[in-house]
């Protein structure tokens, strides 16, 4: 599936954007060009990428907020925007950056009336509402104004609200954002629970690279707007590995350290790092450096995941085709 906006082409100069004002001219700007994914019930997927990547946009592609502009996607073998009641139970949505509770209203009222929207028995909603409040904690402000909450608040009301009804299938855009570290930890649980325990499909998109090693295998990388990696997060690992370093302090002043085959990154007269090759080992570098050098201290240093993600979202696109959620 593709998705393109119209925006006003401004032009660089002031002359183009005064123009601009009189005499609109529009470009289009391709936000998801040729996104192909099927993803399986039960499996819990991370769609990262860097900002402006098309994440958001392919999330609500995906929920039917919007149309692709050409492709297909189907959600439980429908189309998301033709069917929208029979969608809206099927799917649950947060986005972190925006509520989708009442604003004036307690988080609880909200809660009670998507059950009465949804038609959840009295007996299920208490016992998610007992559910929600183990893991999230929300009793003690799900009764002040949702406008009164801290954002970390607000969002954990947002992901109740959402699953709710108990929909098969969950898309969350950035539902950590504003968490603290203990919070973020029960969320993750309460996400865990719901895929593993009992089979719920969860598509997440996060900034968060400690989030997405501990709860997805699958990692979509998408970039410009072409998904450029799709597999599992050791696949990513082993193909995007950033390379290690080595830092080595000797002992008093010495002249630039020179080792056969490895870069020196930096060096200060007193401290060098090393960077190896992708794909080779410290031992020979660690062994050549002890046996030619007085050293105090040496550490290696494996490039964290961050790096690792840099690496990634410099990959080539792939295919294009019907995105699935089946
Ligand atoms: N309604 C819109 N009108 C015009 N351009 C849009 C619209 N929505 C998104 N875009 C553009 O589409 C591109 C992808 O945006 P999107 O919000 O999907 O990125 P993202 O990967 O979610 O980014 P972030 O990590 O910053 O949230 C961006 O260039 C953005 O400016």
């Amino acid at each position: 599936m593709s998705k393109s906006f119209r925006v006003t082409a401004t032009g660089e100069r002031r002359w183009h954007r005064l123009r601009s004002l009189i005499a609109p001219s529009y470009e289009w700007r391709e936000a998801v060009k040729d996104v192909s994914l099927t993803i399986d019930y039960g499996e819990f997927v991370a769609l990262l990428g860097p900002n402006g990547a098309g994440k958001s946009t392919t999330i609500k592609l995906l929920t039917g907020i919007l149309t692709p502009t050409s492709g297909e996607l189907l959600v439980g073998g429908r189309r998301p925007t033709e069917d929208r009641r029979r969608n809206a139970e099927l799917i649950g949505v947060v986005f972190g950056q925006r509520t989708q509770l009442w604003w004036d209203l307690p988080a609880l009222d909200s809660l009670t009336l998507l059950r009465d929207v949804f038609g959840v028995p009295a007996p299920d909603f208490r016992k998610r509402l007992a559910e929600f409040d183990r893991v999230l904690e929300l009793s003690s402000f799900w009764r002040t104004p949702v406008r009164h909450l801290s954002l970390g608040q607000r969002v954990r009301c947002d992901l109740a609200a959402a699953i709710i009804h108990d929909p098969r299938v969950v898309f969350l855009d950035e539902p950590t954002i504003g968490m603290d570290v203990v919070v973020k930890e029960q969320v993750r649980e309460f996400l865990r629970h719901q895929v593993e325990k009992r089979g719920r499909t969860v598509v997440l998109t996060t900034h968060d690279m400690v989030e997405v090693e501990k709860l997805t295998r699958r990692v979509v990388l998408v970039n410009r707007g072409t998904v450029v990696f799709d597999d599992t997060i050791d696949e990513l690992k082993s193909r995007h590995a950033p390379p290690q370093r080595i830092s080595v302090s000797f002992d008093g002043a010495t002249s630039r350290p020179e080792i056969r085959g490895v870069s020196v990154t930096e060096w200060d007269g007193h401290r060098a790092t090393f960077q190896l090759a992708p794909g080779s080992t410290p031992q020979g570098v660690v062994r050549e450096l002890t046996e030619r050098y007085e050293i105090t201290d040496i550490s290696i240093r494996e490039g964290d995941l961050e790096e690792l993600m840099r690496s990634a979202y410099r990959g080539q696109s792939q295919t294009a085709g019907t995105t699935v959620v089946q």
